[in-house]
């Protein structure tokens, strides 16, 4: 056995044991376990930078709301066969048609024509081999919210018609009108999604306020007790948020505005006391000089709906406007039976964290050119002047608007004011609130909410147990980790085959030098 000449001196008169003649590798192992070790990487490589393309899968939800009636046409990937990958920067197509389905009530065949073109647009975008697999629900808000259960529902019936033989997946109930409740979670579940924030803390989430066209959402996480009434429990992974959620129907944009107009009318209250038009009809949340053109009132029901009410004279004042919208807001306090009530008789606890302002306070800050912080007290000043300002000046100043869309921007400004700060005390400085409509190019729609919850519920993917899923699933990753786990143990076979021979070291006095011995087996 070939003594090694080892120059290390010993820290101490004690033996050191270290390799003495290590037994020479043989070169077909090295070969074997390079070759081991090099197929682990590739197929980790593989495995692991080129993941099976996932299946992609669609899912469709038909928004009928009270302005329009719109199809989401969402694609989705679903990553090693259980956490679904949503991409609503691309995988995201809509289409909106007008007027809404609530426009239809003395025609409900019309509601259901009117799902038509949405319906070719959602073929266009599945590919024909997955209609079959693809769910599609259609799920109405505020303006079926407004009409009798029985015109509700012979809308809804008509609808269902063509729903079944639309080629995609369907089923009765899928056609329905979502509760006020459920369409203001849904909208706080996107806008975090958006913001990165569903399944962190609750205190981190931000609370969503939606001014849509018959109804206004206010949704948040709340640490206060909440009347069950009131009170939405949902779960992300191991984090339960307790949500206040709820939808004040009537009060959204388009329906509150005709319900200003129709109290102004009938004269029930004036929107200023002491004003010096006490009684002359004046209407202040329209500028002054204008006066209905004929052949809108002729136009389909969306002008009808908007039509101006005889009577009234424009006379645009946006402290006055501000004022009545107030009155109308604060209509029922007197029936409140919880501590306080910000909106109406209805309880609210105490605004807690940032919000998210979307719709109609998006679309207003957008048009005053505000920036999405802005403060209310911008929108103020912004509708001051505006409401203050000549028709004829404004029509010439934004001639690629609709005048039904320029009409409503002084109310618009004055109902904000009157619903975030007079009514929800949120302060005119208040720094809390953006007017956004999308994060991060996601569309603030509770349609995506929706489409989130149902598909993450569904697929458990909060609760799975991975090794289940691994094992179960058919995916790549199961086979690599096999073959990774054959090729680690063959590695950690072959080096035991080379296993470092144990030593020891003795000096021997007479010849001067260490000897080097090999422990145990021979060689
Ligand atoms: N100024 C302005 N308003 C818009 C524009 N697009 C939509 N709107 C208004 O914004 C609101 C849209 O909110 P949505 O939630 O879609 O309204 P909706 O779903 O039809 O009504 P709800 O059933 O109450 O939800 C409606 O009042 C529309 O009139 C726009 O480009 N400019
Ligand atoms: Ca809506």
């Amino acid at each position: 056995m070939d003594p090694i000449k080892l120059q290390i001196r010993p820290t101490s008169r004690s033996t050191a044991l270290f390799s003495r003649n290590p037994r020479q590798t043989k070169p077909s192992s090295i070969v074997a376990i390079s070759i081991a070790i090099s197929l682990a990487l590739v197929i980790s490589i593989y495995v692991f930078f080129f993941p099976a393309k996932d299946s992609t899968k669609y899912g469709i939800i038909i928004d009928g709301g009270s302005t329009g009636t719109r199809i989401h046409v969402l694609g989705y990937s679903v990553e090693g066969g259980k956490k679904p990958v949503f991409d609503f920067k691309r995988g995201l197509e809509s289409l909106r048609v007008n007027p809404g389905l609530s426009s239809y009530a003395e025609d409900p065949e019309g509601a259901a024509d009117s799902l038509s073109e949405l319906l070719e647009f959602g073929r266009r975008k599945v590919p024909r081999n997955l209609w079959g697999e693809t769910e599609i629900r259609l799920m109405a808000t505020a303006g079926l919210r407004l009409l009798d259960v029985e015109v509700q529902e012979r809308i809804l019936e008509e609808c269902r018609k063509v729903l079944r033989v639309s080629g995609f997946k369907f089923r009765e109930e899928w056609a329905s009108v979502i509760t006020g409740s459920d369409e203001g979670v849904y909208a706080w579940v996107v806008a975090n999604y958006a913001l990165g924030t569903l399944g962190g803390n609750p205190l981190q989430t931000t609370g969503i306020i939606e001014l849509g066209g018959a109804s206004a959402q206010v949704t948040f996480f709340s640490s206060e007790p909440m009347p069950s009434d009131f009170s939405r429990s949902i779960k992300f992974g191991n984090i339960t948020y307790n949500l206040y959620s709820h939808s004040f129907l009537h009060f959204g944009q388009n329906v509150a505005h005709e319900s200003l107009r129709e109290l102004l009318s009938n004269g029930d209250f004036s929107p200023a006391a002491g004003s010096l038009h006490k009684k002359m009809d004046i209407d202040p949340c329209t500028p002054k000089g204008y006066l209905p053109d004929s052949s809108m009132l002729s136009l389909g029901s969306v002008a009808e709906k908007s039509k101006y009410i005889s009577g009234l004279q424009a006379r645009g004042n946006f402290s006055e406007c501000r004022s009545a919208a107030q009155m109308m807001l604060q209509k029922g306090k007197e029936k409140c039976s919880y501590d306080r009530c910000y909106l109406g008789s209805v309880f609210m606890p105490k605004l807690q964290g940032n919000f998210l302002a979307t719709e109609n306070f998006f679309h207003t800050s957008k048009f005053f050119r505000l920036h999405e912080k802005a403060l209310l007290s911008d929108l103020m000043v912004a509708g001051q002047r505006f409401c203050g300002e000549d028709w004829a000046k404004l029509k010439k100043q934004h001639q690629s608007l609709y005048e039904e869309d320029l009409l409503r921007y002084c109310f618009s400004s004055a109902y904000i004011v009157a619903l975030l700060h007079d009514s929800l005390e949120i302060a005119l400085d208040d720094e809390r609130i953006s007017f956004v409509n999308q994060v991060e190019n996601i569309p603030l729609d509770w349609a995506l909410g929706a489409f989130i919850l149902h598909i993450t519920s569904n697929l458990d993917v909060w609760k799975h147990d991975w090794i289940t899923t691994i094992i179960k699933d058919d995916s790549p990753t199961l086979l690599s980790i096999i073959a990774i786990s054959a090729l680690l143990v063959l590695i950690a076979w072959f080096i035991s085959k080379w296993r470092k021979p144990q030593l020891k070291t003795v000096y021997d006095l007479e010849k001067g030098r260490y000897i080097v011995t090999r422990i145990g087996r021979s060689s």
